[in-house]
């Protein structure tokens, strides 16, 4: 049985998922190194955002098949690290939106009627009216910055609320900031004509302190910032000096540079500053959400079933793959018979998606493609999510082309690999009842199903030449189960493709090319 380590409190449902087909441990708390030690034994890693997933820890994962993250931020993980091993990583894209949006109105709120400080004056005794005189939201300017899930649920409160929109996204449409009622615009204006900033951005090396000292300098002296995204988006120094200095009036943050936060000048300061431990995901509902979302995906991918929303398999849509499950069989089958007889050392591979299969939604048939072209080399740790970085990582060049007028079947797949044995192309079909079929190899017609061993001859198409290696293959005692030529002319060059029983001996494909007429023999074993 598989086995799942939980390292983050999550709801139960989610352990209760994980159980139909693992044995669960939920440790949380534990230390760099504690993780490090046990990793080994768990085929999949549950967590939210207290777990640092660090290139260190899946290396010592060697069992890991999935990491999940029950939230959105996969921003304590090292994709790119897991990626490498073939480590898919899930996410909950959408099962926290409500809450951290809620979240954000909340700490709006907060700020503008000192909500907080409010509440300890009461609860320490005093009853103080005045010090609290707090601002409406109301008629004032909301910057919305990033316009995507969580902003447009902000966006349609606050409009709701009475506020004027505008919002910075360099991602997003015209027209679709439209639809949500807000008005586009560059980032600078917003800063200049907002009351309220919100930010709702993933933290990228472009947004690392996107809020540093020049873009807070250009906000109004009235103005306030709302931080529920990702801790570093904001320069939390440059921002307390921002505060004490007047330029501008106030901030809520739910998220930290550092979590938990330690030492920060914005802990000494007033009212004008509301903070909270990273809860924009926690209410009962979306915990409940992210646990089932990701709990499931683990499940089915530990039952070898596709994972809904992986963030490291781009274009991977399961409702897509499920479509082009027998085409998916057919490139992996393609790519590793023509690395095969390219010689293993590719340097370009060409995969032309021709006739129903030239669109965009095609695209996993390019990283099928790549993984059977890998195969040979890296067995069974090529998968869906490391095919095209190994490939890149090999300086493997991949050209696409989609040729929708090529109408011989009703989708097929052309694949040129060249390597260390020279160029050579393969194409393939799949019939009615989804049996592959091998259509054209070098540009010569065949009609053949793959088989386990192959051979592979280029010849003149001349009498006795069938003859003479069916003895040459039967003194070294290999069977023949079928056989096939494909030519263009009678006379001219063709080609034979063998299926055999057996795999073929070394040292014979030397003998096969001494047969005269025979010019090169391939052997393929898928
Ligand atoms: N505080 C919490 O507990 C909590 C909970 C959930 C999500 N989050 C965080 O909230 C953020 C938003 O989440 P979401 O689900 O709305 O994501 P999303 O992907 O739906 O939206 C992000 C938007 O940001 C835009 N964007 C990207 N780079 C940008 C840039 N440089 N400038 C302006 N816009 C940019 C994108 O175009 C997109 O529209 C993420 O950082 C996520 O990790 C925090
Ligand atoms: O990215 C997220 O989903 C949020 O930051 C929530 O984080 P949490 O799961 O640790 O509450």
């Amino acid at each position: 049985m598989s086995k799942v380590l939980v390292s983050d409190p999550i709801d139960q449902v989610g352990v209760d998922i994980l159980s139909q087909v693992a044995t669960v441990d939920v440790k949380t708390g534990l230390k760099p190194e504690e993780l490090i030690e046990i990793i080994g034994e768990y085929d999949a890693l549950m967590i939210r955002s207290g777990t640092r997933v660090t290139q260190e820890i899946i290396e010592a994962g060697t069992q890991l098949k999935i990491i999940g993250r029950a939230g959105v931020g996969v921003d304590n993980v090292d994709v790119p690290a897991a990626t490498r091993k073939g480590i898919v990583v899930v996410n909950s894209p959408e099962g926290n939106t409500i809450a951290a949006a809620e979240h954000a109105l909340a700490m709006m709120l907060s700020l503008s009627r000192h909500i907080p400080d409010a509440n300890a004056s009461v609860k320490s005794g005093e009853w103080d009216r005045k010090t609290f005189v707090g601002a409406e939201v109301y008629k004032k300017t909301l910057g919305i910055v990033g316009l995507g899930k969580i902003g447009s649920h902000v966006a349609a409160v606050a409009k709701a609320m009475g506020m004027k929109l505008l919002a910075y996204d360099p991602f997003i449409s015209t027209e679709r900031a439209e639809q949500i009622g807000c008005q586009l615009v560059e980032l600078d204006l917003l800063l200049q004509q907002a009351d309220y900033i919100t930010l709702h951005i993933p933290k990228t090396p472009e947004t690392t302190h996107l809020i540093n000292t020049e873009r807070l300098s250009k906000m109004k002296p009235s103005a306030r910032i709302i931080n529920c995204a990702r801790g570093g988006i904001i320069d939390e120094e440059a921002l307390a000096v921002a505060i004490k200095e007047g330029k501008i009036s106030g901030a809520a943050l739910d998220v930290f540079e550092k979590e938990p936060i330690g030492e920060s000048s914005l802990k000494a300061l007033g009212k004008e500053v509301v903070l909270t431990p990273h809860l924009g995901a926690s209410t009962t509902e979306a915990q409940v959400n992210v646990a089932i979302d990701v709990a499931e995906q683990i499940r089915d991918v530990l039952l070898g079933l596709p994972a809904r929303s992986a963030v490291n398999i781009p274009g991977l849509n399961p409702d897509v793959i499920e479509e082009l499950k027998p085409y998916m069989q057919l490139a992996e089958t393609l790519g590793n018979l023509v690395g095969q007889l390219a010689g293993g050392r590719v340097e370009l591979l060409n995969i032309r998606l021709q006739g129903e299969l030239a669109t965009n939604r095609s695209q996993p048939l390019v990283v099928a493609s790549l993984k059977g072209l890998l195969y040979k080399a890296l067995r069974e740790r090529v998968n869906y999510v490391n095919a095209s970085i190994e490939a890149k990582e090999r300086g493997i060049r991949v050209i696409e082309t989609r040729d929708a007028a090529v109408q011989d079947y009703a989708g097929s797949l052309h694949l040129e690999a060249t390597g260390s044995l020279g160029t050579h192309a393969v194409t393939g079909a799949l019939l009615g009842d989804g049996e592959i079929r091998l259509t054209n190899l070098d540009g010569f017609p065949i009609n053949v199903p793959p088989s386990q061993h192959m051979l592979f001859t280029l010849h003149r198409d001349m009498p006795g030449i069938i003859g003479k290696l069916g003895s040459l293959l039967g003194s070294f005692n290999v069977n023949i189960a079928s056989m096939q030529v494909g030519r263009k002319i009678v006379r001219g060059d063709a080609v034979m493709v063998l299926s055999l029983d057996d795999p073929l001996p070394d040292g014979i494909l030397s003998e096969i090319t001494k047969v005269p007429g025979i010019r090169d023999a391939y052997t393929v074993t898928l």
